[in-house]
Parts: C-alpha cells; sequence; structure tokens
C-alpha cells in the first residue's frame, strides 16, 4: 500500500507539478498570446507605415519619373544643341582653317606692301625734291611761255599785216571768170594765156555790109580764167586767203554773176560731193578753221549768220519762219565807234558754232528757195541771194577786237529782156528790169570805188542806195573790204551774146583793179 499511496502520492505531485507546469504553459501560452497580438499589432503598424511609405516612395517614384522624363526632353534638347554646336564649330573651325590661310595671304601683302610703302616713300622724298626742283623750272618756262607768247601775238599782228598786203597787192577788187563745161554745140572760146590763166578768147562771125562773113575775136583779161576742166578746188585755192581776211576783221564780198544756167550756184554752193562741194561752204570750213587756228593766239571768236534774198528790189529772210516771208525789212547801218553794222530789221541771224551748223542753216534757205520757186516760176535764178558769215574777235591778252563779215552772193540771171523771153509778160518785164538796174548798180558802185581809190576819197560819190543789192552790201564794198566777182560763162554757142555781155560788164568791173594796183606802187604803209 505505502507503495500505492507512495505511487498516488508521487502522482499527485506528478500532477501538481504538471499542473503547475500546465499554469505556467497557460500563463507563457498567455504571454506569447500577448505577444503575438503586440506583435500583430505592430506588424499592422509596420504594414501601415509600409503601406504609408510605400505611397510616398510612390508618389516620389512618380515624381522622379516625371523629373526624369524631363531630364531627358532636356537631355535630348541638349543633345540637339550640342549637335548643332558641333556643326557650328566644324563650320567655324574650317572657316577659321580658311582665314587663317587667307590672314597668311594678307600678312605676305602687308608684308609686300610695306616694302612698297617704304620704297613709295623714298620715291615720294625724291619727287618732293624733283617737285621743288621743278617749281622753279616750272616758274622759269612759265617766263619763257609769256615771252613766247607775246612774241606769237606780235607775230601775228605781223602775219595779218602782210597777209592783207599780199590781198593788196593782188587788188582789192578781183574778177575771176569760170567757163561751166558743156558738150553740146559750144563757142568757139581759146585760152590763149596758159601761163597765168588770165585771158579768155571768144570768136563771132558776123556779116559785114557786103553780106560777106567776118571773123571777130574778143580778148578778155581778167585776174584768173578758169576754163572748163578747172574744178570747185581749183577755184577755191585762189579765194581761201578771203577767208582768212575776214577772220583778220575785214570785210570780205565774193559774187557769183553771170546768166541763168551758167554755174552760178553750181561755184557758189556746188554738190554734195568732197569734190563739188561749193565757194560757201568751203569759205564757211576755212573761217572756222582759221579762227580755231588762233585760239591758242588768244583769240576767240563768235559767229553769226544771216541768209537774205532780194526779189524785186524787196528784201525776204530766207530764214524766216513762215512759209513765205511778208515782213518789211529794212537796211541800217549802225555806227559803234570806229565799226559800221549792217542791220536789216525783222530778220533771223543765228549764232552759228560749227560748220555744220552752217551747213544745215544753208539746207533751210535753200527749201525755202525751193518752195518759193515753184510758187513763183523758177523765182531763185531771178532772185539774188545774200549769205553773210559775220565773225567777231576778241582777244584778251591784247584787248583788241575784230570785226569781220564774209557776205557770198549768188547774183540773179544776168540775160537781157529780150532773151529772157520776158518783153511780153508784165511780171517778168518788171523783174527784168529791176534785175539789170541792180546789177548796173553793182557794177557802177564798183566802178566808182575803183575811181575812188585813185582819186581823194572823200571827193567821189558812191552809188550804193542805187539798189537794195549795193545799199546791203555798202559796209562790206567800201573801205577795207575785199571784193571777189566770179563771172560764170555758158559756153554753148546760142549763149554767146550773153556771155559777150557779161564779159563786157565783168571788164568794166576788172578795170576798177587798177586803182588798187597802185598800191604796189606805193607798197606797204
Ligand atoms: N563747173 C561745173 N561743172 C559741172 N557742172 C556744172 C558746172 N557749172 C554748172 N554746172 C551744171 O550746170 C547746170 C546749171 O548750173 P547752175 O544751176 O549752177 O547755174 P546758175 O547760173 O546758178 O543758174 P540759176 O541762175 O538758174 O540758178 C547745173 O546742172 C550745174 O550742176
Amino acid at each position: 500500500m505505502d507503495a500505492e499511496r507512495a505511487k498516488v502520492a508521487k502522482l499527485s505531485a506528478d500532477d501538481r507539478a504538471l499542473s503547475r507546469q500546465l499554469a505556467s504553459a497557460k500563463e507563457l501560452d498567455l504571454d506569447k498570446r500577448r505577444a503575438l497580438v503586440d506583435a500583430a499589432d505592430e506588424l499592422e503598424r509596420i504594414r501601415i507605415k509600409h503601406q504609408r511609405e510605400i505611397v510616398d516612395l510612390e508618389v516620389e517614384a512618380g515624381k522622379r519619373a516625371r523629373e526624369a522624363r524631363e531630364r531627358e526632353e532636356e537631355l535630348k534638347v541638349v543633345k540637339e544643341d550640342l549637335e548643332t554646336a558641333r556643326e557650328t564649330i566644324a563650320s567655324l573651325k574650317s572657316t577659321v582653317a580658311h582665314q587663317s590661310g587667307v590672314q597668311v595671304t594678307l600678312n605676305a601683302q602687308i608684308a609686300a606692301l610695306q616694302v612698297e610703302n617704304s620704297e613709295l616713300r623714298a620715291q615720294l622724298d625724291d619727287l618732293s625734291s624733283a617737285v621743288s626742283k621743278g617749281a622753279l623750272e616750272y616758274a622759269d618756262a612759265r617766263r619763257k611761255i609769256e615771252q613766247l607768247e607775246k612774241e606769237a601775238r606780235e607775230a601775228e599782228m605781223v602775219r595779218r599785216k602782210l597777209h592783207n598786203m599780199v590781198q593788196e597787192l593782188k587788188g582789192n577788187i578781183r574778177v575771176f571768170c569760170r567757163v561751166r563745161p558743156e558738150r553740146a554745140a559750144v563757142a568757139d572760146l581759146t585760152f590763149p594765156d596758159k601761163e597765168d590763166h588770165r585771158e579768155i578768147v571768144v570768136s563771132s562771125t558776123s556779116l559785114n555790109a557786103m553780106g560777106q562773113e567776118r571773123k571777130e575775136a574778143h580778148n578778155f583779161t581778167f585776174d584768173r580764167v578758169f576754163e572748163p576742166e578747172a574744178t570747185q578746188s581749183d577755184v577755191y585755192e585762189e579765194i581761201s586767203l578771203l577767208a582768212q581776211s575776214c577772220v583778220d576783221g575785214y570785210n570780205v564780198c565774193i559774187f557769183a554773176y553771170g546768166q541763168t544756167g551758167s554755174g552760178k550756184s553750181f561755184t557758189m554752193e556746188g554738190g554734195s560731193t568732197e569734190a563739188t562741194v561749193g565757194m560757201i561752204p568751203r569759205a564757211v570750213d576755212d573761217v572756222f578753221r582759221a579762227a580755231d587756228a588762233l585760239r591758242n593766239k588768244g583769240w576767240e571768236y563768235k559767229m553769226d549768220g544771216q541768209f537774205l534774198e532780194i526779189y524785186n528790189e524787196t528784201i525776204n529772210d530766207l530764214l524766216g519762219k513762215g512759209e513765205f516771208d511778208k515782213k518789211k525789212h529794212e537796211i541800217k547801218h549802225e555806227k559803234q565807234g570806229s565799226t559800221i553794222t549792217t542791220r536789216v530789221t525783222d530778220v533771223n541771224v543765228l549764232p552759228l558754232s560749227t560748220p555744220r551748223e552752217v551747213a544745215s542753216l544753208l539746207r533751210l534757205a535753200n527749201s525755202r528757195r525751193t518752195v518759193a520757186a515753184t510758187l513763183m516760176n523758177e523765182r531763185s535764178s531771178r532772185s539774188h541771194s545774200v549769205f553773210t558769215l559775220r565773225v567777231s574777235g576778241y582777244n584778251a591778252h591784247t584787248g583788241t577786237r575784230c570785226e569781220g563779215c564774209l557776205n557770198l552772193v549768188d547774183l540773179a540771171g544776168s540775160e537781157r529782156l529780150n532773151a529772157s523771153g520776158a518783153a511780153g509778160d508784165k511780171d517778168r518785164l518788171r523783174e527784168t528790169q529791176n534785175i539789170n538796174r541792180s546789177l548796173s548798180a553793182l557794177g557802177d558802185v564798183i566802178a566808182a570805188l575803183g575811181e575812188k581809190s585813185v582819186e581823194k576819197a572823200s571827193e567821189k560819190h558812191v552809188p550804193y542806195r542805187n539798189s537794195k543789192l549795193t545799199y546791203l552790201l555798202q559796209n562790206s564794198l567800201s573801205g577795207n573790204s575785199k571784193t571777189l566777182m566770179i563771172l560764170n560763162l555758158s559756153p554753148l554757142a546760142a549763149h554767146l551774146g550773153e556771155s559777150l555781155t557779161s564779159l563786157r560788164f565783168a571788164t568794166k568791173v576788172n578795170n576798177t583793179t587798177i586803182g588798187t594796183a597802185r598800191k604796189q606802187v606805193r607798197g606797204p604803209s
């Protein structure tokens, strides 16, 4: 029993021990449960905290992601900028390389220029000293030039005097005779003077009282006779010095006289070719040339021209504006100091500065004459045409002035009344009478001038006022003037009578040259 008791005691002790262990285990379990709850709480807290942290981190990650995208964008832009900058740098690098090359070249050029510059400076120094030396030489040369210019002006005065003496020795009134070429039946004209060409012989046959044929030879002598073969330049050669006289301040008159168709217009105006151009254009060219040549001797010239027609003792302006000149023109001789200027009222006087302008003036005048010719039955051969070129010169060195005048006159046909078939026609009769009157007035004036030069100047009356032509040319026919008459002859047998009349008229004019020839005896004054 004891054993049983011992066993029960032992079992009770075990039970108590186990109860205690159970209580302890329960306690422990409770603790563990409490700890578990705490841990669960802690876990929940941590979970919540983590959740919050995750949210925060997600927000942060979103922010970072945005920022990363922005950075990416920025990076892209920066990359592009970088690319552009790279390209720019590459281009700049090549520019710099090129510029470096250029700079090298420029540097070389600068170096060369610097060398050149120093050479030039050296030359400049040389030149400066040469200039100062030259200035002295220039002043010296200037003095010499002034001296030479003075001598040239003096020589010019001497030339003028000598030229005038030559002209005076030739006679201030000269007559040339020119025979027109002709293929048809020509008269018996011979030219015996083969040396000086001064004679013309006209042979005519007539019946004497017994009815027998009588041959008569008429000898005429002039200052120069031009045979039909003579060219325009042959004729001009003889008169070219008159152009110089005009520039020297003399009045010059050149007349073309002769019957209609004898070659007056051909002689004065001529054709359009160089060989056929007439005396007017040649003289005008020479006047301009002579004036030009005197420029370096201090002379300045001014030219103007007028072109008039005298028809039936009425003056018409060939340079007028209208188709036909209806104005009444008066001739005035105005004295200014020692010079007398002839002016015609209400006519156009055109300034002329080149021969070309003169040519167009002549064309204008001719076109007006042509209009008049068709209106008034070949009026051109029934009127006198007077082209006047006035030449005024001034020498600023010497203060000298000179006024010359070149008158080129194409006279009306000189045929006599019956020859022109005018006897029955009243207008034609008046025309012819006027022409004859003015031509004989011209002959009388020239004859009186010739006589005047052998007598005392004031004693002889010169009948200038007997015709418009002589009154217009009064100033150019008197005093220190030079007159040339070119007698144009038709060689036709049918014109023999007219030719003889013309030759006699011209001889009357030519005889007046005796007066001026006396100057040869007296010698230059
Ligand atoms: N020397 C010459 N050489 C060649 N032809 C000439 C010469 N002279 C005159 N002629 C010619 O003769 C013709 C008549 O000449 P021009 O017209 O000059 O005579 P004119 O006397 O002026 O006559 P008008 O009084 O009718 O004007 C013209 O055809 C002209 O070309």
